[in-house]
Formats: structure tokens, sequence, C-alpha cells
């Protein structure tokens, strides 16, 4: 018998099992033989890299959106439009057949914009080019699920599904649940809240299913059994992703007010051109991007070329933005002026582990260089973000 085939029939003896607190425990044992499964089916197939001809496609720019959707819902219509790049787009299904890169110019920075064939249901399991689709948007920062506004609102939960079976979990952050695998020692469980989803015997049961004999786990929220599967299994992907319902056009103004109004929705029309900019400043915050602009001593800051740090990728430190200019930068640090939304006062002083925000300016002062050289210029400094400027009316510089 295959995965898949193994896969279904647990899924239907779930189905036939009544849900009560007699038959809660093998329910528990199915769900993490289900996981098991779907992480083998997860394995590249014998003799291949992964990712598959057409769809390897370098990354390029500050980070990754990939556009995931049902066959003809306007993805390549709409990487036409942000990117300029021309990706065919037609009335009937499956015409985008590998992965089309185009990049957007948003804010100082770039970013990769991925068309992909569209995915149906049973993706996960291989359907179509699913597994490559798959691949591809675990690669990514974003995704944006292009729905067509017009058809089945089910078509949301249908992908999400189909994502949420190889591990990607969208808009969620992960369990916390401390979990660690020891050599000896058994298993010692504690939990910091109230648990009414699972208890110790039903956590027991999944790490026997595991072969987990020792392990320190500490519950630290009312999590689920599939949060505690979700930890054990490790290789889960927590992204956020953008409901983007296009053609609105053809739909009626309560509907459209009614898909607007949904969490992390956006409403488009590629047709009329109506609503892209708010998409564009959407998905731009989604990213979660920091723009951080460097000032030489001595000279003004460098408004026109940020260094892009990202929370999720890298982190926003002092440290991290170092490395990120040169790696042995970190060991001539004498310390570090900030001006900017993560300083208590302007500039601060701060160490390696200040964590920076969007538009902060740094200055990074050199051990072999004289103190103090160049500080003030910053005062005098009248162009740049309007921010920066109004702060430094509320906080003028004394340096
Ligand atoms: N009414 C309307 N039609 C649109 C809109 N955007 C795209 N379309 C049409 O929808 C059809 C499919 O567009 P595509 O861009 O090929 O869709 P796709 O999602 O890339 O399709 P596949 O590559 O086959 O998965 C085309 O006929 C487009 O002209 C829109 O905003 N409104
Ligand atoms: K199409
Ligand atoms: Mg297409």
């Amino acid at each position: 018998m295959g995965i898949i085939e193994k896969i279904k029939e647990i899924e239907a003896e779930m189905a036939r099992t009544q849900k009560n607190k007699a038959t809660e425990y093998h329910l528990g044992q199915l769900k993490a033989k289900i996981a098991k499964l779907r992480t083998q089916l997860l394995e590249p197939p014998k003799g291949t890299s992964g990712a598959g001809e057409g769809f390897e496609v370098t990354k390029y720019g500050h980070g990754r959106v990939a556009l995931i959707g049902f066959p003809s819902v306007g993805k390549s219509t709409l990487l036409t439009m942000l990117t300029g790049t021309h990706s065919e787009a037609a009335s009937y299904e499956f015409t985008t057949l590998t992965c089309i890169p185009g990049i957007i110019h948003y804010n100082g920075t770039k970013i990769q914009l991925l068309d992909l064939p569209g995915i149906i249901e049973g993706a996960s399991e291989g359907k179509g080019r699913g597994r490559q689709v798959i691949a591809v948007s675990k690669s990514s920062d974003v995704v944006l699920m292009v729905l067509d506004a017009s058809k089945s609102e089910g078509h949301r939960q249908i992908l999400t599904k189909e994502l949420e079976a190889v591990g990607l979990r969208l808009n969620k952050r992960p369990p916390q649940i401390y979990f660690k695998k020891k050599k000896t020692g058994g298993i010692s469980f504690n939990s910091t809240a109230p648990l009414t989803h699972v208890d110790e015997k039903l956590c027991y049961q999944i790490l026997h299913e595991y072969k987990i004999h020792n392990a320190e786990i500490l519950f630290r929220e009312d999590a689920t059994v599939d949060d505690f599967i979700d930890v054990i299994e490790g290789n889960r992907k927590y992204m956020k992703c953008l409901y983007v319902y296009n053609k609105i056009d053809v739909i009626g103004i309560d509907d459209v007010d009614n898909l607007a109004r949904q969490p992390n929705s956006i409403v488009i029309s590629c047709n009329l051109n109506l609503n892209l900019d708010r998409l564009l400043a959407k998905m731009w915050e989604a990213m979660g991007l920091v723009r951080i602009y460097t000032k030489p001593q001595g000279q003004q800051p460098d408004f026109t070329d940020p260094v892009v740090l990202s929370a999720d990728r890298g982190g926003c430190s002092v440290e991290d933005f170092c490395n990120h200019i040169h790696r042995s930068l970190v060991k001539e640090v004498k310390y570090v002026l900030v001006w900017g939304t993560s300083a208590r006062h302007n500039p601060q002083n701060c160490g390696l582990s200040q964590v920076l925000q969007d538009e902060d300016v740094v200055q990074i002062v050199k051990k072999k260089e004289r103190e103090g050289e160049g500080r003030g210029r910053f005062k005098s400094h009248t162009t740049g973000p309007a921010r920066i400027a109004d702060r430094e009316k509320k906080a003028p510089l004394k340096q």
C-alpha cells in the first residue's frame, strides 16, 4: 500500500470514529500517524533535487512572495500588472505551467513575486503540479492566496487544507509548547496554563507513536493535539497569507463589502485596476521588512540605499545589521548611534543587541576611529523621510 492510500485509510477510520472522551486517545494517535505519513510524503522522490524543472527560480531581492490559487483566478494577470513582466493569461485553466518570476519595486526595496500554475484539491498528494507549487510557496516569505470573488467561499478552505497538509501554517504563530528530546530520564510533563484539549496521558500516547520515551514538555498555553504534533514534527512553516479576492468587477457591492471585511483579506479587480495599490501596501506590511539607513561619520545619512533586514529571516538587531554589511564589522564596533523609533532618545548610544525598527538611522563608531568625529551633522540635515524630521523636532539632537 502506498503512503497516500495509508493516509486515506486512516482518514476514513477517523471519520467513522465518534468523537468522545473514550475515543479521544485513539483519535490523537491516528492524527499522529497521519502527520508521520505526510512528512514521509514530503521527502523528494529518490534521484530528484526537489523543486523540479521549470520551478528552480533563483531568489532575488529583499523578499519573496508566491501567488497561490485555483486555475484561472487571475494570478498571471496580477503578476503582469504588478511587475510589468509578462506572464501569459487566458480564459482556459492551467495556462501557466511553470514558475514565472517578476520584481516589484516598493518603498525602496525589491520584492520577488512568483506566478505559479493553478493548484487544485489533492495538490498536497501530488495532483497536477501541486508538489512543485507547494515547494516554491514554502520558499517564500508571504503567500498571496488569489481567489475568484465570484466563486465559492469554499475554495479558500480547500486551499488552506492543502497547504496545511504539507506543513504550512498560515497566519498562525508557533504553539507555545516547549519540547526537548532527551537521552534518558523519561518524560517530564508540565504546564503553566490549564489544559482543556489535551492531558498527560494523551501526550504520552502521541509520544509513544513517535517512539519518544525521554523528553521534557512544557505547555505554556491551552494548546491542542494538533499543536503538539506540530511541535514534535518540528518541520512546520509559519507564514503570513493575504487572501486576495480578484474579479470584484463581476459581483455585487454587498458581496464585495462582505469579502473586504474578512481578516487578512483584500478585494481587487485586475480588469478595472482596482485597489492594487492597497494590495501592495498590505503585502509590504506583511513582509515585515525593516529598512535601515546608514550614516557614515561626518556625513549625512544615505536615504537612497537602505540595508534591509527582516525579523523572520536573520533578525533586526544592531549585530544583524553589522553582519549584513561585513562579517568582521562586529569586532570593530566601539559603539553605535541610533536615531529613530527604536531609540529611547535621539540618538541613542546602543549595544549590539538593540533591535532596530523600520527607517532607523544607524551610525557605527569603530574602535580605532576618533570618537565623536562628525557627530551632530545629522542635526543640520533637512531632507529625508518626514518621520525622521518630525522626531528631531520632538527630540532635538544635542550633539
Ligand atoms: N472579470 C475579470 N476577469 C479577470 C480579472 N483578472 C483576470 N481575469 C481573467 O481571468 C482569466 C484567467 O486569468 P489568468 O491570469 O490566466 O489566471 P491564472 O490564475 O493565471 O490561471 P492559470 O495560469 O490557468 O492557473 C483571463 O481570461 C483574465 O482575463 C478581473 O479582475 N476581472
Ligand atoms: K488561465
Ligand atoms: Mg496563470
